[in-house]
């Protein structure tokens, strides 16, 4: 067993839970161990492009019938048999919707993050990259809210989208929604939404969509995360992300069982356009935070598992500990539609023990240099 592995374990007997493994994790495994079950993939999808060679692969993903998700616990396996069979055809399915359908204007705007990021917000990040100082992160620090549990730093809100940002990214998701290619659930509790992943089988693979994520993990959610959770990530240990959207409403999930996220840090922004309104559906983190000082024992008895509320405006983003068990209250009116991000280590691993203060990354290499 490897130290990350002991880790998980010590950690799941002290906390009574398990770490989600994601697709992900696994799939990053298939790659590495297992060519002859990507061969077979190939092949079979080349047999099944045989059978109707006048067809695009478009049209045979649009002919494809969807497994509909049921599970809404451990449930990032369902159906993984269709998935795999059927993931390189739907690759392809989208790398055709890509040159066929893509408006130059719109996908020269999305991938531009000063065109979708709020321009403070932006300017202060990126004065940061350019100088690394903590008077440069003081200013970023100024933008950042504490949520959840006062005092210790769980999580953080930020405004991070502009409206015209919230537009351009949920019409390319529409476009994608609208294709007819088939979208794969998007974790192992939410059912409805889509993966945005160039790997993962049955992953929106638009690389307007997987492009952005990957710019915003990088300019700034791992920066960020770095600077705001300096005791929990180290080097290595943010190098990999898993992103997909969710979606609550009366007809699809209402709502989400508390949980820890696979990840070290987790960024959740809402994608509401502002005239979207819903009601209900916070998010709430809970604290369980074991006291350090024994002497307050009895107050601990009170304090913990509180449970402290967040409510998303549209373009907000949450970041939080991935340790932090969360929960989504029901939704009682419209849709909520948030893209989520979990952040974590090489091949899946997630590191949970605090590092020691004089271990902390420097200013430098928090933002890259
Ligand atoms: O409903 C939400 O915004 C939370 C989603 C979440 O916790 C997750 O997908 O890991
Ligand atoms: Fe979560």
């Amino acid at each position: 067993k490897d130290v990350t592995e002991q880790t998980k374990d010590s950690f799941e007997e002290k906390n009574g839970y398990s770490v989600t493994k994601h697709e992900k994790n696994i799939n990053l495994q298939a790659n590495e161990n297992s060519i002859g079950l990507k061969q077979n993939m190939v092949e079979a999808n080349v047999q099944s492009r045989q059978k109707d060679e006048s067809c695009s692969a478009l049209d045979q993903a649009r002919r494809l019938e969807v497994p509909k998700a049921k599970g809404t616990i451990d449930a990032e396996f369902e159906h993984a048999d269709f998935w795999d069979e059927h993931g390189d055809l739907i690759k392809l399915a989208w790398s055709e919707l890509s040159t066929s359908n893509s408006n130059e204007t719109e996908n020269a705007a999305i991938s531009n993050l000063q065109n979708i990021i709020h321009p403070s917000f932006y300017s202060a990040v990126e004065a940061t990259h350019r100088n690394p100082t903590e008077a440069n992160e003081e200013v970023i620090w100024s933008h950042m809210k504490e949520a959840g549990p006062p005092g210790k730093s769980q999580a953080y809100k930020t405004q991070l989208l502009t409206d015209e940002g919230l537009r351009l990214l949920r019409s390319e998701l529409d476009r994608a929604t609208s294709s007819g290619i088939l979208m794969r659930r998007p974790n192992a509790m939410n059912r409805y939404g889509c993966i945005i992943d160039r790997e993962v089988n049955g992953a929106v693979s638009l690389p307007t969509l997987t492009s952005l994520v990957k710019t915003v993990v990088s300019k700034i959610g791992r920066p960020l995360g770095r600077m705001l959770f300096a005791d929990a990530v180290g080097e290595g240990d943010d190098c990999e992300y898993f992103a997909f959207t969710i979606r609550y409403n009366a007809e699809e999930d209402l709502e989400l069982k508390e949980h820890r996220d696979a990840s070290v840090i987790t960024l959740n922004i809402n994608l509401n356009l502002p005239e979207e309104t819903y009601d209900g559906s916070s998010l709430y983190l809970v604290d369980d935070e074991k006291p350090l000082d024994f002497d307050v024992a009895d107050d601990y008895e009170e304090e913990r598992n509180k449970r402290y509320s967040i409510s998303f405006d549209p373009g907000m983003m949450l970041i939080h500990r991935g340790s932090t068990q969360h929960a989504a209250l029901p939704i009682k009116e419209g849709t909520r539609h948030n893209l989520v991000i979990w952040v974590f280590g090489a091949g899946g691993d997630v590191r949970i023990a605090p590092y020691e203060k004089e271990d902390w990354l420097g200013v430098s290499e928090r933002w890259g240099k």
